[in-house]
């Protein structure tokens, strides 16, 4: 485990006149699990933007795999980074149709088998009749938990995971951080104010207010 995955050097974002981060550095490495915590909008989602290219640092670099992220690289990023974000919207479609539109992009190439599906599905306490369901119909914690399936159906090895459990109760949470810290293989990076996220083992970094 010591290679260099993600690189944030001395990063600084402003936002419509306002410093949100400044002169930030961050080294992950391959296999890592960090817990990110910091007051509201210091900037935590902020980072995930910015190695997924949707947010343009003012000052500084972001790094995966060596690569700096820029027009050039961010497809391939993409392609290897699971995102979980704090809201999903699917509009009015049903689980199983939400799981079709984003197995069908050219870039994830693959159908995850039935199998998989259902073991994730026992794993997470959910029936599978809910694939029939409207995703906008569900409860918080089904969505956080169908959401979570999904970036596992994706088979990547980075996981930026954004609050994914502040709608699950405790002992769902608890399996949750099980399925992520217990895997050598992932490199997770969790923002959280849930004190379930801090295993032993975890790398906790606090982002100052500036
Ligand atoms: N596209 C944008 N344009 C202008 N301001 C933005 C934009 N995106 C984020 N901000 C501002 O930047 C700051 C940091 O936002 P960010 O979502 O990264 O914070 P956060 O630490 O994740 O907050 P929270 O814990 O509440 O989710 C906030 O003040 C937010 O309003």
């Amino acid at each position: 485990m010591d290679k260099n995955i993600i690189e944030y050097r001395d990063l600084s974002i402003i936002h419509s006149h306002q410093k949100v981060l400044e002169n930030f550095n961050l080294t992950i490495k391959k296999g890592e699990k960090l817990l990110i915590r910091g007051k509201s909008g210091t900037g935590k989602s902020t980072l995930f933007l910015c190695l997924l290219g949707l947010i343009r640092p003012s000052k500084g670099d972001v790094y995966f795999d060596n690569l700096p992220v820029n027009g050039n690289s961010v497809s391939f990023v993409r392609t290897k980074v699971a995102y979980v974000p704090q809201d999903v919207d699917v509009g009015r479609d049903s689980v199983n149709e939400f799981f079709d539109t984003i197995f069908s992009y050219n870039a994830v190439g693959f159908s995850p088998s039935f199998e998989k599906i259902h073991r994730l599905f026992e794993w997470f306490e959910l029936d599978v009749s809910i694939l029939k369901k409207e995703f906008k119909s569900l409860s918080g914690g089904e969505k956080q938990r169908i959401v979570l399936i999904l970036s596992l159906l994706l088979e990547r090895n980075v996981f930026l995971l954004d609050e994914p459990t502040s709608s699950l109760d405790s002992s769902l949470k608890s399996k949750v951080v099980d399925y992520f810290v217990n895997d050598p293989s992932l490199t997770v990076i969790v923002i959280s104010h849930d004190p379930q996220w801090e295993r032993e083992g975890l790398r906790v970094v606090d982002i100052p207010n500036i």
